[in-house]
């Protein structure tokens, strides 16, 4: 009896009248919904999830997404590919083999010459896992992207709004430590000072436009008073930056805190919440080199 249990167990026939078996257990067991992305066995040994059975999807499964959610990412730096593949599969319960309308239970699996494959979970509405796998499954495809390292001649500009200076002087700090830290020379940054954070897209502008620099990293914080100025402000340096980087064909990075008190804005300038000027150093470093090794 015992044995028949056993092999019943093993077999994933037991208690499948119920739509409960075993693989549907262990996959819920093993599930980054569980128990979070970095425990996924699925996810840790991407071979592992290869070798399940053989699924039946099509290109047609593998959804390509734009983004991966920040919480859902277990490594979220600007140095991480952005794109990535959700892979459907299908369910292995013995019912769903009779079923194939129900929800595919999530498997990913890696391409063999994926270098260090990344994933991540998407959760739907209904809790349907899907699990996010940052490295392309088509192989064949061209994967550009900037480098850390490689920082040999990249020029940048750097726009600094006095406004909030005890804020913007730590972000400005943090971010030409990090400069330093990628072997980024002196000689070749420039540093633009302006009034506020209103002031800073317009002399982006103009810095990009010059065709010296590979990136333009743009620093200010404005931070919430008692009428609306607040929201003119940000959302001009927001929108102003974007066009800026637009406009004159320069990544320019968005290094402008929008706080709502002087406590939140110190926090995110080498407090509590790192330091956001040494944090877009990196984004403008990565932006720099993409486009001088990729894209120009
Ligand atoms: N209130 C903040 C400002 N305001 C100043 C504007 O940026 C601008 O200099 C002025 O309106 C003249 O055009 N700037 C910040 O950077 N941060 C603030 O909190
Ligand atoms: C965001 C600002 O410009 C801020 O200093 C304005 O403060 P207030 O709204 O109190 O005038």
């Amino acid at each position: 009896m015992a044995f028949l249990f056993i092999y019943l167990f093993f077999r994933g026939k037991w208690l499948s009248f119920l739509e409960f078996d075993r693989l549907a257990w262990l996959n819920l067991k093993f599930s980054p919904h569980f128990f979070g992305a970095k425990f996924s066995p699925h996810i840790r040994d991407p071979e592992r999830a290869e070798r399940r059975p053989s699924p039946r999807y099509s290109q047609a499964d593998i959804l390509v997404q734009p983004k991966l959610s920040a919480a859902a990412t277990p490594m979220s730096s600007p140095s991480y590919p952005a794109t990535a593949a959700a892979v459907k599969l299908p369910c292995y319960s013995p019912r769903s083999r009779l079923h194939h309308s129900r929800t595919p239970k999530p498997v990913v699996s890696f391409p063999s010459s994926t270098p260090s494959p990344h994933a991540a979970l998407a959760v739907n509405a209904r809790g349907a896992r899907r699990l996010v796998a940052a490295s392309a499954a088509a192989a064949g495809h061209r994967r550009l992207m900037g480098s850390l390292t490689n920082t040999e001649g990249l020029k940048f500009g750097v726009v600094v709004a006095r406004f909030n200076e005890i804020v913007t002087n730590l972000l400005l700090q943090g971010a030409l430590e990090t400069f330093q830290r990628y072997s980024v020379k002196e000689e070749n940054i420039t540093v633009v000072s302006v009034p506020g954070s209103f002031e800073i897209p317009v002399a982006a502008q103009k810095l990009g436009k010059t065709g010296d620099f590979d990136a333009i990293l743009c620093i200010g914080a404005v931070i919430r008073g008692d009428t609306t100025h607040y929201d003119a402000v940000a959302n001009s340096a927001a929108s102003g930056v974007l066009s800026a980087g637009l406009s004159a064909g320069v990544p320019c990075v968005f290094g402008v805190l929008t706080c709502d008190d002087m406590d939140q804005a110190l926090n995110r300038a080498g407090g509590k919440a790192g330091n956001k000027g040494a944090e877009t150093a990196l984004t403008a470093i990565e932006m720099a080199s993409l486009f001088r090794h990729h894209l120009s």
